[in-house]
């Protein structure tokens, strides 16, 4: 039988929430879900800045406990910034996440994507869809949205497949790609995390969160498999939580709670005995 997600990264579970220092997280993101990425990084105690103009770069990289990449809305300015921060981070060793939003609707964002990971990223992260067209494989994402029709068995084989493979050139960073099963892969083994609710397709900016979730736990000296797996099933915790108390089912009503829950589920001290995952 597979060994539990729980038992695989106790420590992490255990000692992670509530944060108990306030890493500082430096998102370069887009203008759709700033706002509650920089909040949701304050709900669970960290600091965000979203500091993106590379003049800054040599004195914010000195304060900074982590960098979070965004490729959801690329300008020329923005490409540039995404690419200096970059370099920058893998330079001055400061953790990095990059979230892969869009790659599979365009050349441009596939492009990019491929240039940050020359600087060995701790984690690249993106929906399903984005991953598997990220891993060169046949996609049917839609604009940011993953697609059901990546979800399959089989597709999840495909991609966990084609994911290690990426992980013996590239072994210092973890894959992530969310849905309704989340899966990470990375040089010391490959996870699937089955918490969440399908709500959370239906509100924007909930993959992004997760995104600076991870760099907020990778700022805290978590490993990079401990920062994604810890994170996720956090996220995706508090929108059961929320879920469960959203009898009338409106969605700007459950993306509210899902966000109170950031700061209120790490008090419960039993959110770690809901989590679900396993190493496959
Ligand atoms: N159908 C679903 N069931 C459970 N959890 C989901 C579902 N869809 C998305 N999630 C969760 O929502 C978060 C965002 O995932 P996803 O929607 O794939 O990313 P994005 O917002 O980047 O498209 C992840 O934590 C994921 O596990
Ligand atoms: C950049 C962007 N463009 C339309 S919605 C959106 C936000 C995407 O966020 P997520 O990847 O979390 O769904
Ligand atoms: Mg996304």
């Amino acid at each position: 039988m597979s060994q539990k997600i729980t038992e695989v990264f106790a420590q992490a579970f255990k000692t992670t929430f509530p944060l108990k220092s306030s890493p500082l997280v430096d998102c370069i993101t887009n203008a759709v879900t700033i706002e509650s990425m920089a909040n949701a990084l304050l709900y669970i105690n960290a600091k965000p800045i979203m500091a993106d103009v590379p003049e800054e770069f040599p004195e914010l990289f000195t304060q900074i406990d982590a960098l979070l990449l965004n490729l959801g809305h690329i300008s020329a300015e923005r490409k540039d910034s995404l690419l200096a921060a970059g370099s920058y981070a893998a330079e001055t060793h400061k953790p990095s996440v990059v979230d892969l939003v869009g790659v599979s609707a365009t050349q441009l964002r596939y492009d990019i994507s491929q240039q940050l990971l020359q600087n060995h990223p701790n984690v690249i992260k993106g929906n399903i869809s984005e991953v598997r067209r990220f891993a060169g494989l046949k996609s049917t994402g839609r604009g940011v949205d993953g697609s059901q029709l990546d979800q399959s068995a089989d597709a999840l084989s495909e991609l966990t497949a084609a994911l290690q493979s990426l992980t013996q050139q590239y072994p210092n960073t973890t894959f992530l790609a969310t849905g309704e099963t989340d899966l990470v892969v990375s040089a010391k083994g490959q996870w699937q995390l089955k918490n969440g609710v399908p709500q959370l397709d239906r509100f924007t900016g909930t993959g992004d969160i997760v995104g600076a979730l991870i760099a907020a736990l990778l700022g805290l000296g978590l490993t990079n498999d401990e920062a994604v797996v810890v994170a996720v099933s956090y996220f995706n915790c508090c929108a059961e939580v929320a879920a469960a108390q959203n009898p009338e089912g409106g969605i700007a009503s459950f993306r509210t709670k899902t966000l109170n829950q950031l700061s209120l589920l790490a008090d419960k001290t039993d959110w770690v005995e809901m989590v679900k995952g396993e190493a496959v």
